[in-house]
């Protein structure tokens, strides 16, 4: 483990209430390697999911025609297998290839609609934050309970956005400039570069600004990385969010008001933490799955997709169950697992 990150951890741990030279140039130093690794996730779709950056139009001919996304420079012939199909999905007839350097960035009408998505889910993000902040500075709702919502709602709405983004191949990109504009926000406030105190009173537990750097942190850097590695492609990605957003969050809330029978090995959390986590988790995976199934971007056999998603809420669930160690936040352990697990239910295993 290298200094910077050695820094980055004596620092966190140890709440130091000022910052100082050396720790802002350790985070900016693991803050470069995490944009690394997500700008290295960003290659994948071109790599291993050629399909993937096909218009979504041209692979499911059954989508509505209202929700069809045309991109006039961009068609294809032909069958094609959705990854997550069991069955070719037919091309329209009158599709043809016409590539060229306009398959490379598409037309300029995906790109104008991918940067009005953009800054429109952007003013979401911004109003969602002033809105529980309202909410808790007036007393309306417990700033506890605003966080968790906030948890809840940010990464949901986030992907619940995503169709609104064009069939381009950069549409991912596009939409990672959301969670990737808090992320900046959540740096330059948690270093106290500036002041929010809106941001503090409706993400942070004590409003310490130091806070923003861990699990709203972390929880904005898995948003990026699941839209740019997995997208509205796979069920891996949405599965992954469900169980961050609506599983770890709901698990809080019902923890701290019955979570009266305490789990042998974490006296922390609860009985009744974990199984609200498990049930909500599995219903808001199943739920965003059948949200994208139904816009035409995934075809699920719902069946096994039941048990995959089953294994993976359990799974998840029992992660977020052990002790929060100062280094492994559950922010960052419940949707890596989720998604290392849903990798092999949905890719290798199916
Ligand atoms: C409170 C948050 C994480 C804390 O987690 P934990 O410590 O309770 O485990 C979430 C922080 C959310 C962030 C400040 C805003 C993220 C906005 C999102 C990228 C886009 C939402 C768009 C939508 C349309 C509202
Ligand atoms: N499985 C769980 C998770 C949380 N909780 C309750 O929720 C509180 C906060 O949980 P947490 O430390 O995981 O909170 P976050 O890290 O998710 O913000 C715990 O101290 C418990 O009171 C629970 O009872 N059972």
């Amino acid at each position: 483990m290298d200094k910077n990150l050695i820094y980055l951890l004596l620092y966190v741990t140890t709440n130091e209430e000022s910052v100082d030279s050396r720790t802002i140039a350790c985070v900016c130093a693991t803050m470069s390697r995490v944009l690394t690794i997500a700008a290295a996730a960003a290659v994948v779709p071109f790599t291993h999911y050629p399909n993937s950056v096909l218009p979504r139009h041209v692979r499911l001919s059954n989508l509505p025609s209202s929700l069809t996304v045309t991109t006039h420079t961009l068609t294809f012939r032909g069958r094609f297998f959705s990854p997550y199909s069991s069955r070719a999905v037919p091309g329209p007839a009158d599709a043809g290839l016409t590539g060229g350097f306009d398959a490379i960035i598409g037309d300029g009408g995906s790109m104008l609609q991918d940067a009005g998505a953009t800054a429109l889910v952007i003013a979401g993000a911004y109003a969602l934050v002033s809105t529980f902040d309202f909410l808790s500075e007036r007393k309306l709702i417990q700033q506890n309970l605003s966080r968790k919502l906030v948890h809840i709602l940010s990464g949901l709405l986030f992907m619940a956005s995503w169709p609104i983004f064009s069939a381009s191949r950069w549409a991912r990109y596009f939409a990672s400039v959301v969670p990737l504009t808090n992320c900046l926000r959540l740096v330059i406030h948690g270093l106290s570069l500036a002041t929010d105190e809106g941001l503090l009173k409706s993400v942070t537990r004590e409003g310490k600004p130091e806070e923003l750097l861990r699990g709203p942190l972390y929880y904005v850097l898995v948003l990026i990385l699941s839209a740019l590695l997995f997208w509205r492609e796979s069920p891996v990605g949405v599965i992954s969010l469900a169980m961050m957003c609506g599983g770890d969050g709901i698990a809080d809330i019902v923890g701290r008001r019955f979570g009266s029978i305490k789990i042998p090995y974490n006296k922390q959390k609860s009985l009744a933490g974990s199984l609200s986590m498990f049930v909500l988790g599995f219903l808001v995976s199943i739920g965003m799955l059948y949200y994208f199934s139904a816009l035409g971007y995934l075809h699920l056999d719902w069946v096994s997709t039941v048990e995959r998603v089953a294994v993976v809420s359990f799974i998840a669930t029992m992660v977020e169950s052990l002790p929060i160690t100062p280094t492994v936040d559950d922010n960052i352990s419940v949707p890596l697992v989720s998604m290392v697990v849903a990798s092999l239910a949905f890719d290798l295993l199916a």
